[in-house]
């Protein structure tokens, strides 16, 4: 979105407010150029090295976002048999699909592996049941965890001694032992951080246990650094320099190469860096309440519709587009829902009124993917924007979906 004179806001020369006009709100908005520019962005930073992209889709499954992914040569990381079907319905071959598990009853392994995608093994129970089942006939990407703990919150490192992802790589002894039994064809060796890391450091040091565990691997061909780049939420937020973070994690994956013997794909897992900054949450004031502990801006929307600022704690940085002039005030922007559901607290935003939409910044990832029904409300509607075109890629839910599973009456 620019910011024209005298503050107008567009996405693709749209404007927004038009799109709540025309398709209601709330509304989740995706602009498909800012995703394009993402994944050029990433592929710059590491020109050069063997590298592919698989889009962690739990960040947004839209079908017309996955569908652009693969059109720019994006392919799929997944973590359920869902978004397993979501890719093939996006028209990936199961071939360009990971499957990521996290401690998922096997059964879903097995669909995985014979519809032809590839799976990240995360455990040492499933290893044993993958050898038993496959031998080597099979292959297969193990998840180490290095125990590095890096990430913008607790709960979202994955890395960490306590965290439940991964096998420990203090288990290396047991995963090889493992691996012999069943002559295991290991092509890979993966691991993912954690989410909205900013720095260099916490990616080399992975990176460097896993070209270090690599060495005890003689057939690998991937080496899979996940995601986690850190993008801004907040203005002027610091995020990770992809082309510093390109340029030094390129030049420890070529020595590793030339002492592997062999030159290897690297891949990368983001979501939150490919998507996070090309959504919007538009939303409508219902009430602005002058409490004299605090001004309240209640939305059409809740927790059940972005539920990061709840979860996490997250900033997600709010516009009033209808009164973009207006004098600056300090307001909590809050939900419908029948929960405490504070969007932002002692926010200034120009003079907030009734039907004003506002615009929540930084909505493409983990927006409407963690989305839910909670107090039976219907979740919004989503329009992807690209190339000048504004299509609506799926719609409003109705009540009638809402009942479709129930069967208590
Ligand atoms: C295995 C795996 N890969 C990739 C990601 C994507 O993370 P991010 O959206 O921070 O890039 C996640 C989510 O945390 C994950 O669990
Ligand atoms: N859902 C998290 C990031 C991914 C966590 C999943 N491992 C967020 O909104 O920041």
């Amino acid at each position: 979105m620019q910011r024209t004179e005298p503050q107008n806001y567009l996405i693709q020369g749209i404007d927004p407010i038009q799109l709540t006009e025309q398709f209601g709100s709330p509304l989740y908005v995706y602009d498909g150029g800012t995703i394009r520019r993402k994944v050029a962005e990433l592929l710059h930073a590491f020109a050069g090295i063997n590298m592919k992209i698989k889009y962690a889709c739990k960040a947004n499954t839209n079908l017309a976002v996955l569908k652009l992914m693969r059109e720019i040569g994006v392919e799929l990381d997944v973590v359920s048999p869902g978004e397993l079907e979501m890719g093939k319905l996006a028209g990936y071959n199961a071939s360009q699909i990971t499957f990521t598990p996290s401690g998922v009853p096997f059964e879903e392994v097995r669909e995985a592996v014979e519809t032809g995608a590839i799976v990240n093994v995360d455990s040492l129970p499933l290893l044993e049941w993958f050898g038993q089942t496959y031998g080597n006939t099979k292959p297969c990407l193990i998840r180490i965890k290095p125990n590095v703990a890096a990430g913008g919150n607790i709960k979202i490192m994955t890395a960490h001694a306590d965290s439940k992802f991964g096998i420990s790589v203090l288990l290396l002894d047991q995963i090889l032992e493992v691996v012999k039994k069943y002559d295991i064809k290991i092509i890979g060796l993966h691991q993912h951080t954690g989410s909205d890391i900013k720095d260099a450091e916490p990616f080399l040091k992975v990176a460097d246990i896993l070209f270090e565990t690599a060495k005890h691997f003689p057939h690998l061909e991937i080496i899979d650094l996940g995601g986690g780049f850190k993008v801004s939420y907040l203005p002027g937020d610091a995020i990770t320099d992809m082309d510093l973070l390109g340029e030094k994690i390129s030049e420890r994956f070529k020595t590793f190469c030339k002492e592997y013997g062999r030159e290897l794909q690297l891949w990368f897992e983001p979501g939150k860096f490919l998507v996070s900054e090309s959504g919007y949450l538009l939303v409508k004031t219902t009430v602005v309440k002058e409490d004299p502990a605090r001004n309240f801006v209640h939305v059409d929307s809740g927790l059940n519709h972005l539920i990061r600022p709840m979860m996490y704690g997250s900033y997600h940085h709010i516009l009033n587009l209808s009164n973009p002039d207006g004098a600056l005030k300090s307001y909590n922007v809050v939900g419908y829902i029948c929960e405490t559901d504070t969007f932002a607290s002692d926010r200034e935003l120009p003079e907030v009124r009734k039907d004003d939409i506002l615009a929540f910044l930084n909505a493409g990832a983990y927006g409407f993917t963690m989305s839910s029904n909670y107090n039976a409300r219907l979740r919004p509607a989503e329009v992807l924007i690209d190339n000048g075109q504004a299509r609506l890629v799926r719609r409003r839910e109705t009540l009638e979906d809402l009942l479709q599973t129930q069967l208590g009456m």
